[in-house]
């Protein structure tokens, strides 16, 4: 299957990388290839950036800020409202190509589309409430105020999970705020950040203000991101290990950090549940993405009165989901990325029935081969294993017991991460109890689905820096500026 017979926009694919408003092959003239995840087949070769690519976008970035900032919030957030309606206009495609490159059914690509675009929606009307202060003056003869301006030029590095919203999340309130991108989309999916391009183009980005440079050599380019002068932010999303290096390496020029790292969310199921609602919930936080997602519930906590009627429900739902290619038909379990992914998760079985969990379903790779591997549920699952650490990033669902709620806490807590955490309860003491004591940056009570634009993402402890989305996403791309006019009594 070509991909461009899958589109009614072949334009949408491209394959160069995009710096200064033009679609170049990249210095060295290099591609690298774009492969399927669910057959492994090439789709497309794709400009391989080195480090004179990245600097020449900087550059184009730095060179644009200017009349990018001077523009009147309301004309960018226009122009972002135009890119808003060519995403969905554009939808399905962009939808055919994610599935293509990342692996996930059909369904929640288009899904993600929606998602993706609802940041650039949302940042389109932020930008024009980048407001102020006016600060009632302790001194008679001066006025203080404050002003919001753009941190100015921003690098953005983004997962292959997610690779259309992880970028609309830092783009759409970088461009609303005034400031100008260069995106460094992860290796595995380029495709689906070049389509945005092709469509912000289109809306009426103006050139250098989005860059977009693609290739497989992510320390080169990263070095340069995170070492540059001009780049006064970086903004990343992916594991705790990588964040950390960028972190240190961001450093030398003390940049701004926006981090969206990795998880370990507990899914709490406690006595007075609702077990159904619960493993719908898990089926929802658990399974998405085939377990890859940062906010997937990494560890499932049940309180021993519950444990079994809960584990046979979940182990019913989840032998009814069809696992297979995105393009196969309905299926609801893509391939995981790549073999290392499905190592991971082979580990993580192996280790824990090693120390006497119990497989209830799956516990092996799919007959389909490759990157497919059954949807799994562990019981007798103790902390002693390294489910209990580690994030599985894949379909994986170990349950552990608990007695009481401070064992609950005190698992849930047990664990360097704090991005998500879920619990179901129907006790309104017991709920307030454990959302206030819970150490993650979000909470799903009775609900495993929590993510949207309008509210704040992001982790505490090592799950990262700063919140997107939201209010608070703009501020993350702003600086405050205090002005303090005196004089005014000569
Ligand atoms: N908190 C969130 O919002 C969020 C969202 C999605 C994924 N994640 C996390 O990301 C991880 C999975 O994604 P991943 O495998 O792509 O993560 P990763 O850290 O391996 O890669 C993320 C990005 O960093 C780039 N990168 C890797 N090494 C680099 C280097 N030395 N210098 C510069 N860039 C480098 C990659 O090319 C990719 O673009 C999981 O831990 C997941 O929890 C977090
Ligand atoms: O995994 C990365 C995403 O942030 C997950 S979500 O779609 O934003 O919940």
């Amino acid at each position: 299957m070509t991909i461009t017979t899958l589109l009614n926009d072949p334009a949408l694919l491209q394959t160069r990388a995009y710096i200064d408003g033009e679609w170049v092959a990249g210095e060295a003239a290099a591609n690298f290839a774009v492969r399927n995840p669910a057959s492994g087949d090439s789709i497309a070769e794709v400009a391989s950036c080195n480090a004179a690519d990245t600097r020449r976008a900087i550059e184009a970035a730095e060179a644009a800020l200017p009349a990018w900032r001077a523009l009147p919030a309301k004309q960018r957030a226009q122009i972002l409202r135009r890119w808003f309606e060519l995403l969905l206009q554009h939808q399905e495609d962009l939808a055919q190509i994610l599935s293509l490159e990342q692996g996930k059914p059909l369904p929640e690509s288009r899904g993600e589309i929606a998602y993706g675009a609802s940041f650039i929606e949302w940042f389109a009307e932020e930008a024009k409430r980048a407001y102020g202060d006016v600060i009632p003056s302790p001194f008679g003869d001066r006025r203080l105020v404050t002003i919001k301006q753009p941190i100015g030029v921003v690098a953005a590095i983004t997962p292959w999970n997610f690779p259309n919203a992880m970028i609309t999340r830092k783009v759409g309130p970088a461009l609303a705020a005034g400031c100008t991108v260069v995106v460094k989309p992860a290796a595995e999916t380029p495709l689906s950040a070049l389509a945005l391009a092709v469509l912000a183009e289109r809306a009426g980005v103006p050139a250098g203000v989005l860059n977009i440079v693609t290739g497989e050599r992510a320390s080169e380019i990263g070095g340069e991101l995170t070492r540059h002068p001009a780049v006064r932010k970086l903004s990343f999303t992916g594991s705790t290990r990588i964040g950390k290096l960028l972190m240190e390496q961001c450093a030398g020029t003390v940049k701004k950090l926006g981090l969206e790292l990795g998880g370990n969310a507990p899914f709490i199921v406690f006595d007075d549940a609702d077990l159904d609602a619960a493993v719908q919930g898990t089926l929802a936080s658990k399974f998405r993405n085939t377990g890859q997602t940062c906010v997937c519930a990494n560890r499932l906590l049940v309180q021993d009165g519950v444990y079994d009627a809960f584990a046979d429900k979940l182990a019913a739902a989840v032998r009814k989901m069809q696992v297979g290619a995105a393009h196969s038909g309905e299926v609801q379990q893509g391939p995981l990325i790549n073999e290392k992914a499905v190592a991971k998760v082979a580990e993580h079985v192996a280790d824990a029935v090693s120390q006497g969990a119990k497989v209830l379903t799956g516990g092996a790779p799919h007959p389909l081969g490759g990157n497919f591997y059954q949807p799994t549920v562990l019981t007798e699952v103790s902390e002693h294993m390294l489910v209990a650490h580690e994030e599985t990033f894949g379909p994986l669902a170990p349950l552990f017991r608990f007695q009481d709620e401070a064992d609950a806490i005190r698992l849930a807590n047990a664990t360097e991460f704090g991005l998500a955490a879920y619990f179901y309860s129907r006790d309104v003491g017991r709920i307030w109890r454990v959302a206030e004591a819970i150490e993650a940056g979000m909470v799903g009570i009775n609900e495993g689905l929590i993510s949207t634009e309008v509210a704040p993402f992001g982790g505490i402890k090592q799950s990262g820096l700063g919140r997107e989305g939201s209010r608070y996403g703009l501020e993350d791309f702003m600086e405050i500026k205090y002005l303090c006019f005196g004089g005014l009594n000569s």
